[in-house]
């Protein structure tokens, strides 16, 4: 798809807030009418003073309409501001919506390779960026513009040649303006890079801070973090030095209109082309004209700060969504069928298998009957978690396909796959609110009480109901109290909760500490009961029991069985079972007392 210009893409969200961005200009253009009326006002008052002819009330009248007029440019110059900041405000959240949109719509595989710097940047920082200049160009932008064109506009009514006379310092200014603005473009694309940059170091120095201490890097990560910083002010400090003669050289001599009007206004004068109080007006005139335009200048970084941003913005307002259906499905079996499932990470739009490729999963055919347990096992990436990802959606296969009770997941509403499917991971990321609404995530319309069974089930409730305020105890403040394991065990409360008739385990015992291992085998016994479930684990004590294990190498399933059976005739897995009992045997040196298996 084509990208839109910057504009175009800003215009695009501006719809609702049209007319008001119509009435800001019409506001601001007024303004600028009521901003020309002073100085009609003060040459009238000027030619009577010349003429002779003043008195009270004529220059009381002329004094009056210069206030009104002055009044109107006020007044209305504020209704501009406050329509632009509003516009540019709902410009704003259209675009921060459309993007957190375009991330529940894209495949969550996409979305989880983005850094949370990264997302954080843009949507907070670089779209703020943009709201500034938007809210200020239109009435700053119109009047800094239009106001020295009428000014123009009113010296040639009075006199051509003036005109031109208060024009000489332009060509000059454009000359220095034009040798400063040579590499413009280079430089701000430069300019961004460094600042991406140095964004880039601050968050992963931030980010990191617990591996930086624990491995005691501090020194060499802050040397990093201080060169970016040093390099970053280095190249701002040079670009402006490289332009600060030639900026202030142009924004000396543009406002020094008098260069051109005093000589050649005189000329005039002598030459009686031109009368006194028309020589004086002209000068004032003149006077202010260009210094609007100087202010104009400050627009130019400002277009391109926003042309950054939607840049910006755009990698994400683009990406690809994963195709919906809309139409629920009706399922009577929960089995899964994967059938010749190829897949890469790299090319996933291909379906053709010879053009992948870093082909992670090749040919991949399995069943997972309904209320059964089947396990991947399996050296270290051989594409056991890319399998969970793919019954769960977070990308789509590429060539084969994924049924579920015998329909292909494709044609199953995201939002139906995801109440098909619970799908539990090590990472258990708890919400900055009470751990009762945390667990409430797994079933919203679930009561106090269904949240405290499904915690009991899953040996929660003896470790929160000890924390000061229970249930209600904020998962923020409670986070860095709870333990990896019993994280892990609100996780597996919120599964319960959801009572889906698909679950996948990926590694999600990899906080078993020997204390806890117990409680957590039996909140997964709670979770997992007669249900259609999938386990990845590398600890094959676990999945001993398991109806079929699958053992994956490079992609490719080795052998499918029960766990006698691969002991018998799977080399990998008898030696994977062996190095396991080992580690175990080991383990039982420092902890007594009988495990249980969850299978
Ligand atoms: N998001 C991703 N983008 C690109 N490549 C990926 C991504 N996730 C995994 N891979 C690659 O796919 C391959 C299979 O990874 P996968 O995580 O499925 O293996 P695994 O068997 O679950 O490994 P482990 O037991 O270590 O978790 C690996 O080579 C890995 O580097």
């Amino acid at each position: 798809m084509k990208e839109k210009n910057w504009l175009a893409t800003v215009l695009s969200f501006a719809t609702e807030c049209k007319v008001k961005m119509i009435l800001s200009v019409l506001c601001a253009v007024i303004s600028v009418g009521g901003g020309m009326v002073p100085y009609i006002g003060v040459y009238q008052i000027i030619i009577l003073f010349f003429h002779g002819t003043q008195t009270t009330s004529s220059i009381l009248f002329w004094g009056g309409i210069c206030i009104g007029g002055y009044m109107v440019k006020i007044v209305f110059y504020g209704i501009s501001t406050t329509l632009a900041h509003v516009s540019a405000y709902s410009i704003l959240e259209n675009m921060r919506i459309k993007i957190a949109d375009k991330l529940m719509k894209a495949p969550l595989g996409t979305v989880l390779n983005q850094t949370v710097g990264k997302l954080k940047s843009v949507m907070v920082d670089r779209v703020e960026t943009i709201e500034l200049p938007l809210a200020h160009m239109i009435p700053e932008g119109i009047s800094n513009l239009l106001l020295p064109l009428a000014v123009f506009v009113y010296i040639i009514l009075i006199d051509w040649r003036m005109a031109l006379a208060a024009m000489v310092t332009v060509p000059i200014a454009v000359v220095a303006y034009g040798i400063m603005m040579k590499n413009y473009n280079q430089q701000y694309a430069e300019y961004m890079e460094s600042s991406n940059y140095v964004n880039s170091v601050i968050v992963e120095y931030v980010e990191g801070i617990e591996v930086i201490k624990a491995f005691n890097q501090s020194t060499s990560s802050y040397q990093k973090f201080e060169k970016a910083v040093e390099s970053f002010k280095e190249f701002t400090m040079n670009w402006f030095t490289s332009t600060w003669k030639l900026m202030n050289f142009g924004g000396a001599v543009l406002p020094s209109t008098l260069l051109g009007t005093m000589p050649i206004g005189m000329i005039l004068y002598i030459d009686g082309s031109l009368t006194i109080a028309e020589l004086t007006m002209c000068m004032i005139l003149s006077m202010g004209i260009v210094a609007p335009l100087t202010s104009f200048t400050v627009f130019v970084n400002d277009l391109k700060s926003i042309e950054y941003a939607v840049k910006d913005a755009n990698e994400f307002l683009h990406l690809e969504e994963l195709p919906d259906k809309h139409k629920q499905v009706h399922l009577e079996q929960y089995h899964i069928d994967i059938q010749h499932v190829s897949f890469s990470y790299d090319t996933q739009h291909t379906q053709n298998v010879e053009k992948m490729e870093n082909i992670v999963l090749s040919d991949i055919s399995l069943k997972l009957k309904q209320g059964t347990i089947s396990a991947l096992v399996g050296p270290s990436g051989g594409g056991k978690s890319t399998v969970a990802r793919l019954i769960a959606r977070f990308w789509d296969v590429g060539s084969g396909a994924i049924k579920i009770g015998g329909c292909n997941i494709k044609d199953i509403p995201l939002s139906q796959l995801a109440d098909i499917v619970s799908f539990v991971t090590q990472d258990n990321f708890l919400f900055n609110c009470s751990l009762m609404e945390n667990i409430r995530l797994g079933n919203p319309m679930a009561s106090d009480e269904e949240v405290i069974e499904a915690a009991k089930a899953a040996c929660c409730d003896e470790f929160i109901t000890a924390l000061d305020k229970g249930y209600h105890t904020n998962a923020g403040e409670a986070g860095g109290r709870l333990s990896g394991g019993e994280k892990q065990r609100i996780a597996i409360a919120r599964a319960i909760l959801k009572d889906s008739p698909i679950v996948i385990l990926d590694e999600a015992t990899a906080f078993t500490d020997p204390e806890n291992e117990d409680k957590i085998q039996k909140s997964i016994a709670a979770l997992t009961k007669g249900k259609t479930l999938l386990v990845i684990a590398h600890r094959l004590s676990t999945i001993k029991n398991a109806h079929q294990i699958i053992v994956m190498e490079k992609g490719h399933i080795a052998q499918t069985g029960t766990h006698e059976e691969l002991l018998g005739e799977c080399v990998t897995y008898k030696n994977m079972w062996e190095a396991h009992i080992g580690a175990k045997k080991w383990a039982a040196h420092s902890v007594k007392g009988e495990r249980k298996q969850y299978v």
